[in-house]
């Protein structure tokens, strides 16, 4: 086995009412990281969809760490999803009713694993927030709870961590802050990172892009 993490090949999308969209062919290899750019409609979103089995492709195939996503069925997609990839999206969706720890707790429940609060209490204290543990979502900030949802994303030690427009909303200063912590937590954890974005600020920080062409109208 070589150490390959994603693979994409010869995928295409089409809406029902929408666009047929292709999508280049690439590979990511464990420890990389990577950017996917395109200009607002692209498909970047589609794109992570598809990576992440939620929704099914035209044609085409998309392998993460050798298993074809779309081979699984119902919950063994979810846990094999749950496991494999971590998820930040551009505004984090978190359980109101629960603190931040239980937040994460429940990230390791879906994946089927045990519970491990000290595991928790490591990363939060890596991303500086080991104080909120008990802290109700709309009691942080909003870089806060951005904190707060790459520790939920990266606390399985996902072999893929997809951060969807991280830095959209994001002055320049908290943007460099955000993709270096990102860059470091990944390495940390040992995740593949790629990041979706159309903000051109980020691209210094990459060797690697991935550009989506813009759809013929
Ligand atoms: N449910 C849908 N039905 C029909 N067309 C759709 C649907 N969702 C998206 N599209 C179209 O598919 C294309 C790709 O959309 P997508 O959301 O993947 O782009 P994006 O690169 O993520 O854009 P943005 O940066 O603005 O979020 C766009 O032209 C969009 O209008």
């Amino acid at each position: 086995m070589d150490n390959s993490i994603l693979l994409i090949s010869d995928l295409a999308f089409e809406y029902k009412l929408g666009p047929k969209i292709h999508f280049p062919n690439f590979e990511m290899k464990a420890g990389e990281h990577s950017l996917l750019l395109g200009d607002s409609g692209s498909g970047k979103s589609t794109l992570l969809n598809l990576i992440a089995g939620f929704s099914k492709p035209l044609q085409g195939e998309v392998r993460i760490q050798h298993q074809s996503i779309y081979q699984l069925q119902g919950s063994g997609r979810d846990k094999f999803r749950a496991q494999q990839i971590g998820f930040i999206f551009q505004e984090a969706h978190f359980l109101k009713n629960l603190t931040v720890m239980e937040n994460i707790q429940l990230a390791q429940s879906l994946a089927g694993f045990e519970t491990d609060k000290e595991a928790i209490e490591r990363l939060l204290n890596y991303l500086q927030i080991g104080d909120k543990k008990k802290a109700f979502p709309h009691e942080l900030s909003r870089g806060q709870l951005q904190r707060v949802a790459i520790a939920r994303a990266l606390i399985n030690k996902p072999a893929l961590l997809i951060a969807d427009e991280p830095t959209a909303s994001l002055d320049d200063n908290n943007t460099t802050l955000v993709l270096n912590l990102l860059l470091d937590t990944a390495q940390q954890y040992g995740s593949t990172l790629l990041i979706a974005t159309h903000d051109k600020r980020v691209k210094d920080s990459f060797s690697n892009t991935i550009q989506l062409n813009n759809l013929q109208r």
